[in-house]
């Protein structure tokens, strides 16, 4: 019996909790890094109500139609102003801190002068370009929380509070391997029985993406021994170990027999296409995810399970993929009793199509696509009624 794709998900979800410390990093070094801690406002920005525009402050009860202001004073920004002498006007410049007493500023397009007197054209509007105290954010206000992956924005947002160093989790350990006799690894020469092993460098890649640390990216091969001896490798120096091939029900896939060995195996076998015998186990405390060997296969378990299970076990809080409703531009009568991620693109008439090849085992049909259109189970697909599709750039 094949487990619901949601069910796996939120089962691998559920078991997974943070395996990293805390450490201190400055706040420019901080981009990808996972916040450790919540990020609460000492003060208030901007600190206090500031022009817009460049023209004049007043108080907006002074304006009279035709009336010439006298100039009190000139405020740039970053200089501290005197209170307004009533009934007159500052000189004021964008940035520049509002004078006590004044309530509105006058762009200076709309002033006209009269010798060095400005005339205000139009009645001002109370608080009409002024940027109030904590228009941006409030003092006391959260606004970032612990599991918050640190983006340039954010590095922007900590600097103008004025924070110079957070507290982060350390990067996760991550262990890879890959299983199989009749692979070699790219540089070596080839043989016909042979191909190249893409999924290390892939799921390397893709660890790398996420922001974790891979450590050791090892090879396996069809032997339960070579497999045990790899594992004890990676469960001894890992937080979270990730693997590829050898899940299936072939004499040749030890994988999952191993994993009963050393540990516990929570789910096997999933209801969804490409990606099917995928394999969640904890090895002595450490998480475990096989992915298929098909490379198509392990990008999308990779994309949907791995990715789930390495973010909150980094400390991240779990980010959903961002799906787009898009219609198909294809009718398919035949039903597949699991979830499918077919490999798209979206054409300019703004309808999915499918890449030719679905191969679970092509690599080249994802690379020219741009995105999974999600097919639930037992789904017919219709041309022009729409269906999530997840950009690979969601991942
Ligand atoms: N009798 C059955 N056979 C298979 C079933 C099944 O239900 N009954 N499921 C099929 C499905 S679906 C998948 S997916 C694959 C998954 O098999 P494994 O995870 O055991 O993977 P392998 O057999 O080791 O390899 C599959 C395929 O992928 C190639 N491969 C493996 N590792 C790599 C790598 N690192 N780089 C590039 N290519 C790799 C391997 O050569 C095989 O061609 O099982 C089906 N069989
Ligand atoms: O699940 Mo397999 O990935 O259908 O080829």
């Amino acid at each position: 019996m094949l487990m619901a794709f949601e069910d796996a998900l939120q089962e691998i979800k559920l078991s997974a909790s943070c395996r990293v410390e805390k450490q201190k990093v400055p706040v420019v070094n901080s981009v990808g890094r996972i916040l450790a801690e919540d990020i609460v406002a000492t003060i208030s920005v901007p600190p206090s109500d500031n022009s817009a525009m460049d023209g004049y402050a007043l108080s907006a009860g002074d304006w009279q139609e035709g009336k010439a202001f006298v100039v009190s004073q000139r405020i740039a920004a970053g200089q501290t102003p005197e209170p307004l002498e009533a009934g007159t006007c500052a000189r004021i410049f964008t940035g520049a801190h509002i004078p006590e007493g004044a309530d509105t500023v006058v762009m200076q397009e709309n002033a006209r002068l009269d010798g060095e007197k400005p005339i205000f054209v139009q009645r001002p509007m109370e608080q009409g370009n002024i940027r109030p105290k904590g228009q941006d954010i409030k003092e006391g206000q959260t606004v970032l929380r612990s599991g918050d992956k640190i983006t340039p924005m954010h590095v922007g947002l900590l600097s103008s509070l004025g924070i110079t160093e957070i507290c982060v989790f350390e990067p996760l350990k991550v262990g890879i391997l890959t299983t199989g006799d009749e692979l070699i690894t790219a540089g070596e020469p080839l043989s016909v029985d042979k191909i190249y092993n893409s999924n290390g460098p892939m799921l390397s890649a893709l660890v790398a993406q996420a922001g974790h640390q891979v450590i050791h990216c090892l090879h396996a091969k069809d032997s339960p021994e070579e497999t045990e001896s790899a594992l004890k490798t990676l469960i001894s120096s890992c937080d979270v170990i990730l693997s590829s091939g050898g899940v299936s029900v072939g004499e040749e896939d030890h994988v999952k027999g191993v994993l009963e060995k050393l540990g516990t195996v929570h789910l096997w076998k999933i209801a969804i296409k490409p990606g099917k015998p995928l394999v969640h186990a904890t090895l002595e405390g450490v998480p475990f995810l096989g992915l298929p060997g098909n490379p198509s296969s392990t990008l999308v378990t990779y994309h949907w399970f791995a990715r789930l299970l390495l973010s909150v076990c980094a400390g991240q809080t779990p980010v959903i993929p961002q799906a787009f409703m898009v219609q198909a531009g294809f009718d398919r009568q035949k039903v597949i009793k699991r979830d499918e991620f077919l490999r798209v693109s979206i054409e300019r008439d703004g309808r999915a199509y499918p890449h030719a090849q679905q191969s679970s085992g092509a690599l080249l049909a994802a690379c020219e696509s741009q995105g999974y259109l999600h097919i639930k189970a037992n789904a017919v697909i219709e041309s022009g009624h729409s269906y999530a599709f997840y950009p690979f750039t969601s991942f």
